[in-house]
C-alpha cells in the first residue's frame, strides 16, 4: 500500500513536472511569439521610413526647384506676375540707353497678351516651316528674320533654299500675325520696365524652336545649357519667349528655369503665355530637357541699341 501511495504520490508528481514544462513551454512560445511581433513592428517602422525616404530623393531628384513662378494650369492675366531682381553690372560695360537701359531687372509672366488660338496659328506656322528640314538631334530653331532653319547637322537658309514653294508654307497673315504679337510683346515689356517702347528696337536673333526628346546630335541641340542671353546673343538687353504648346500634356520636362544663387525658379510652358526678363546675368536661366513629346517656343528679343535693330521678318 505504503508503494502503491509512493508510486501513485511519484505519478502525481510526474504528471506535474510535466504540466510545468508545458505551462514553461506554452510561456516561452507566448514571448517567442510577442519578440517576433516586436521584430515585425519593427521591420514595418524601418520599411515606411525607407518608403518616405526614397519618396522624398524621387521627388526632390524631380525638382531642384524652389518655387514655381507659374504653373501651367493657372492663367496670369490681365496683369503679368512681376519679380523684380537687382540688375547684374553687364550693363555697365555697354553704352547706356536713357530709357532703354535696364535700370529696374526682372522677369514677368504674362498670359493675357497673345490668346491661345493665336499661338497654336504661330504653332502651325512653325510645324509647317520645320517640315522642311529640321535638326537629326531634339532641337531644331527656325529663324524667321535670317530663314536660317536646321536641316541634319546644318542649316539652310529656307528664303533660299525653298525659293517659291515659301509662299506655300507661309502667307501674308503669318507674317501680320508675328508683327502684331511682336508689338504686343514690345508694350507690355516697355510698361512694366517703364520705358519707352519706340527706345527699344526688335534684335536678331528671333526664332522658332522646337524641341523633343532625341539624342542630341550636335552643339547645337544641346539647348538646356545655363546661359545669360547678353552674354550669348551679345545685343539683347530684354529677352521674351511666347510659347507654343503646353507642358504637361505636349510635351513634358522642357520648364524654363531661373537659376538664382538662393534656389531655382520655373516658368511652365503655356500655350500663349508670354516670359520676358532682362537679358543679363541678374536672369542665369536654363531649359530642362523634354523627356516626351514636342515643344514649340518663339524666342523675341529687344536691343537698345538702334545699330543691332533689325525689321520684322517679311516673305522675300
Ligand atoms: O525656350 C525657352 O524657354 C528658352 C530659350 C532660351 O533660353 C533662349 O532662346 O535663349
Ligand atoms: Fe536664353
Amino acid at each position: 500500500m505504503a508503494l502503491l501511495r509512493s508510486r501513485n504520490a511519484k505519478g502525481s508528481n510526474a504528471s506535474e513536472i510535466e504540466k510545468k514544462i508545458k505551462r514553461g513551454n506554452a510561456l516561452r512560445q507566448g514571448s517567442s511569439w510577442r519578440g517576433s511581433r516586436g521584430l515585425v513592428a519593427f521591420l514595418l517602422v524601418a520599411l515606411c521610413v525607407c518608403a518616405i525616404s526614397t519618396w522624398l530623393y524621387v521627388t526632390s531628384l524631380d525638382s531642384d526647384i524652389t518655387e514655381t513662378l507659374a504653373r501651367h494650369g493657372e492663367l496670369v492675366s490681365p496683369q503679368p506676375r512681376v519679380y523684380t531682381v537687382q540688375c547684374s553690372e553687364d550693363y555697365e560695360n555697354h553704352k547706356r540707353y536713357p530709357g532703354c537701359t535696364p535700370q529696374k531687372c526682372g522677369r514677368a509672366v504674362t498670359d493675357g497678351v497673345v490668346t491661345r488660338e493665336e499661338a497654336q496659328v504661330l504653332r502651325r506656322l512653325a510645324e509647317r516651316g520645320m517640315m522642311l528640314a529640321g535638326s537629326e538631334g531634339g532641337a531644331s530653331i527656325l529663324d524667321l528674320h535670317s530663314g536660317a532653319l536646321s536641316m541634319g547637322k546644318q542649316f539652310v537658309n529656307i528664303y533660299r533654299y525653298f525659293q517659291d514653294q515659301i509662299s506655300d508654307v507661309f502667307t501674308q497673315e503669318d507674317f501680320k500675325l508675328y508683327r502684331d504679337v511682336r508689338g504686343r510683346i514690345q508694350a507690355v515689356i516697355a510698361e512694366t520696365f517703364g520705358l519707352d517702347p519706340a527706345l527699344m528696337y526688335l534684335t536678331k536673333p528671333t526664332f522658332f524652336s522646337r524641341i523633343n526628346s532625341t539624342a542630341a546630335k550636335t552643339q547645337h541641340d544641346e539647348y538646356w545649357h545655363p546661359h545669360v542671353d547678353k552674354v550669348t546673343y551679345g545685343s539683347f538687353d530684354y529677352t521674351s519667349l511666347l510659347y507654343l504648346s503646353d507642358y504637361g500634356s505636349d510635351f513634358t520636362g522642357g520648364r524654363f528655369v531661373f537659376m538664382d544663387q538662393n534656389g531655382n525658379r520655373t516658368v511652365e510652358p503655356r500655350a500663349g503665355r508670354v516670359s520676358f526678363f532682362s537679358s543679363g546675368s541678374e536672369n542665369l536661366h536654363r531649359v530642362e530637357k523634354v523627356t516626351s513629346g514636342t515643344r514649340y517656343a518663339i524666342t523675341v528679343s529687344f536691343t537698345c541699341d538702334s545699330e543691332h535693330a533689325i525689321s520684322d521678318p517679311a516673305l522675300p
